[in-house]
C-alpha cells in the first residue's frame, strides 16, 4: 500500500492522506454524535422486552420510588410501563426546579397525551387540557369560583348545610355520609344542586368519579402503556372479552358526562330568566352566550362545559372526602388530638354554633392537625401525571414530550433530609416555640406551580369546617376488629388518589357540658 502510494505524484499523495484523514475524523464526529445523540433516560430498574418494568412496580409505588428507587437511582427516576416511560421527579429540590423556576415551570405544565385519554377528553376541561385553551378556562374558573365565595361566606354557607346534618345524623350511616355531604358542596357550586340520599342519579355520579379516582384495577392502565395495542381495530374489545376490564374508565366518564349534560340542559332551559348567575354552571352559559354574540371561534362550546363540570366535581369531591376519612382515622387512633381540637371549638364557639373559617386563628392546634393529616397520608401521592411540553434535557438527562411525569409528593412529606422523624404522626411539628401554628414550605399536597391545584382555598375551608364541626359533636373511635388490619388500611389504595383502606369509625356523640 505505502509502495504504491509512493509511486503517485507527491501532490496527488498529499491530497489522498489529507481525504483518509477527513473521513477518519467524519467517522469518528459522527460515531461520537450518535452516542451523545442517543436518548439518556434518567436511571432507573431495567426495564424487560415488552413489558418495561412491570414485574418490578411493587405496590404501592409512590412508597417503593421514595425509598428504595431513590437511594438505588437519586432525585430522576425512569421506568417504563408498556411502551410508556414514566419520569419520577423524586426530591422536593428537583420538583421545586421543575416546576416553578423560570426555565422550566411552562414546559413541565402539559398532561398526558394518551390517545385512549384523548378519544374521551379531546383535551378539553382543565385538568386535561393545555397551552391557551387550559389557561384561558383555567382562569375563568378561578375567577367564577373566587365570586361565588371560594374561601367567602358563599362557600360557608354551602358547608354550614352539609355539617349541621352530619352533626345530627354521622352516628347513623358514618361511611356514605361524608363523601355526599363533600359532594354537595361542589355540585352547590358548580349546579346549584344539593342531593338527597334516595338521588340515584346522583349517587351514579358520585360512585363513578370514585372508581375513577380510587381504582387500581391494572386493566384500565392498558389502553395508555401499550397505546399500540390500543390502536390495533378490536384489540381492546377482546381483552375485554376474556375478562380484562380494559373499558372501567370509559364507561365512568360516560356516566359523569351524561348527568352533567342534564344540568346543562336543566340550566339552558332557564337562561333566560338568568340576570345574576347562581352558580359555575350558570357563568359558564352566559359568557358562552356573550361570545356567541361576537364572534364564532371561541373556545366556551358545550363539550368544553362538559368537560369542565366533571372535571371540578370529580378533582372536588374523592380528595377532600378522603383526607376527612384519613383525619378521622389518625384522630381515632390518637385520640389526645380529637380532644384538644375539641377543647378549641369549644373556646372559639362556646359550642353555641357551628365553627366559622376565620375561628382558624385561634385554633393552632386543629390547623397543626390537618397539616399532619395531609403531610402522613398524602392523598394525590404522584400528585395528577405532567407532561413536557417539548422533548428536554434536564438535570443531563433527557426526558421526551411523550414521557409521563410524576411528581413525588409522597416522598416529599416522608422525606428524613426534611422532616424530623417523618414515620411519626405528630400534629405538634406544625406548632412554632411560640405555640402557635406555623405551616412548613416542603408541606405541598396540593402541589405546586402553574398546575397547582385550583381548589386549593376551598378544599382548606372543608378541611377545617368540616373536621372541626364533627370533633364539636363527636369522639372517633376505630372498630376493634379493625386493628389487626391496621398495616393495610394505613398504606391505603394506590390509585390517583390515596385512600385509606376499608375500615370503620365508630361516632359517639359528645356529651354536651
Ligand atoms: C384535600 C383536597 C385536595 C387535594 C389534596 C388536591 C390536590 C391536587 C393536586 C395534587 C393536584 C395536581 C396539581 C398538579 O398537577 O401539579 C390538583 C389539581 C387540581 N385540583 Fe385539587 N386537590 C384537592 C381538592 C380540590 C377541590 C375541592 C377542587 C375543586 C374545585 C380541586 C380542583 C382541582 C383542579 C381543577 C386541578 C387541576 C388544575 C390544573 O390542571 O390546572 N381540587 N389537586
Amino acid at each position: 500500500m505505502d509502495s504504491l502510494l509512493l509511486l503517485l505524484p507527491a501532490q496527488r499523495q498529499r491530497h489522498l492522506v489529507a481525504a483518509a484523514a477527513l473521513a477518519a475524523a467524519s467517522a469518528a464526529a459522527y460515531l461520537l454524535l450518535r452516542r451523545r445523540q442517543r436518548p439518556r433516560p434518567p436511571p432507573g430498574p431495567r426495564p424487560w422486552p415488552l413489558f418495561g418494568n412491570l414485574f418490578n412496580l411493587e405496590r404501592p409505588t409512590f412508597l417503593v420510588a421514595h425509598s428504595k428507587w431513590r437511594r438505588q437511582y437519586g432525585d430522576l427516576v425512569s421506568f417504563t410501563f408498556g411502551s410508556r416511560r414514566f419520569v419520577i421527579l423524586n426530591s422536593y429540590a428537583v420538583i421545586k426546579e421543575a416546576l416553578t423556576s423560570p426555565e422550566w415551570a411552562e414546559v413541565f405544565s402539559g398532561r398526558i397525551n394518551s390517545p385512549f385519554i384523548l378519544s374521551m377528553t379531546h383535551g378539553k376541561g382543565i385538568v386535561s387540557a393545555e397551552g391557551e385553551l387550559w389557561r384561558e378556562h383555567r382562569r375563568f374558573a378561578l375567577k367564577v369560583l373566587r365570586d361565588f365565595g371560594f374561601a367567602r361566606s358563599g362557600t360557608e354557607e354551602a358547608i354550614h348545610a352539609e355539617l349541621a346534618e352530619l352533626q345530627q345524623t354521622l352516628d347513623a350511616e358514618p361511611a356514605e355520609l361524608v363523601p355526599r355531604a363533600i359532594a354537595n358542596v361542589i355540585s352547590v357550586l358548580l349546579f346549584n344542586y344539593r342531593a338527597g340520599t334516595q338521588d340515584e342519579g346522583f349517587t351514579d355520579f358520585m360512585l363513578a368519579s370514585q372508581e375513577n379516582l380510587q381504582g387500581n384495577n391494572i386493566g384500565r392502565f392498558i389502553p395508555t402503556a401499550f397505546p399500540g395495542l390500543y390502536s390495533i381495530p378490536g384489540f381492546m374489545r377482546l381483552l375485554q372479552l376474556i375478562g380484562v376490564d380494559v373499558f372501567v374508565f370509559k364507561r365512568n366518564i360516560e356516566v359523569t358526562h351524561r348527568f352533567c349534560r342534564d344540568q346543562i340542559d336543566r340550566h339552558r332551559r332557564n337562561l333566560a330568566e338568568v340576570s345574576e348567575p347562581a352558580d359555575f354552571l350558570d357563568a359558564f352559559l352566559l359568557e358562552q352566550q356573550r361570545l356567541n354574540s361576537k364572534r364564532s371561534d371561541h373556545s366556551f362550546d358545550d363539550f368544553q362545559l362538559v368537560r369542565t363540570l366533571t372535571e371540578l366535581f370529580i378533582a372536588g369531591t374523592d380528595t377532600t372526602s378522603n383526607t376527612i376519612r384519613w383525619a378521622l382515622l389518625y384522630a381515632a387512633l390518637h385520640p389526645e388530638c380529637q380532644d384538644r381540637i375539641a377543647a378549641e371549638v369549644e373556646a372559639a364557639t362556646g359550642n353555641s354554633r357551628l365553627p366559622v373559617y376565620r375561628d382558624k386563628k385561634a385554633m393552632h392546634f386543629t390547623m397543626a392537625f390537618i397539616d399532619e393529616v395531609q403531610r402522613y397520608s398524602t392523598l394525590a401521592p404522584f400528585s395528577v401525571g405532567h407532561r413536557c411540553t417539548r422533548d428536554i434535557r434536564f438535570k443531563g438527562y433527557d426526558i421526551s414530550s411523550n414521557d409521563l411525569i410524576m411528581v413525588n409528593l409522597y416522598g416529599v412529606h416522608h422525606d428524613p433530609e426534611l422532616w424530623d422523624q417523618p414515620e411519626q404522626f405528630r400534629p405538634e411539628r406544625f406548632i412554632n416555640s411560640s405555640g402557635e401554628y406555623e405551616t412548613s414550605e416542603f408541606l405541598v399536597p396540593f402541589s405546586i406551580g402553574k398546575r397547582a391545584c385550583l381548589g386549593e382555598s376551598l378544599a382548606r375551608q372543608e378541611l377545617f369546617l368540616f373536621l372541626s364541626g364533627i370533633f364539636q359533636a363527636y369522639r372517633v373511635e376505630l372498630h376493634k376488629d379493625c386493628y389487626k388490619d391496621l398495616k393495610d388500611i394505613e398504606v391505603g389504595s394506590a390509585g390517583l388518589v390515596h385512600a385509606p383502606g376499608k375500615h370503620q369509625i365508630i361516632f359517639h356523640r359528645r356529651a354536651a357540658k
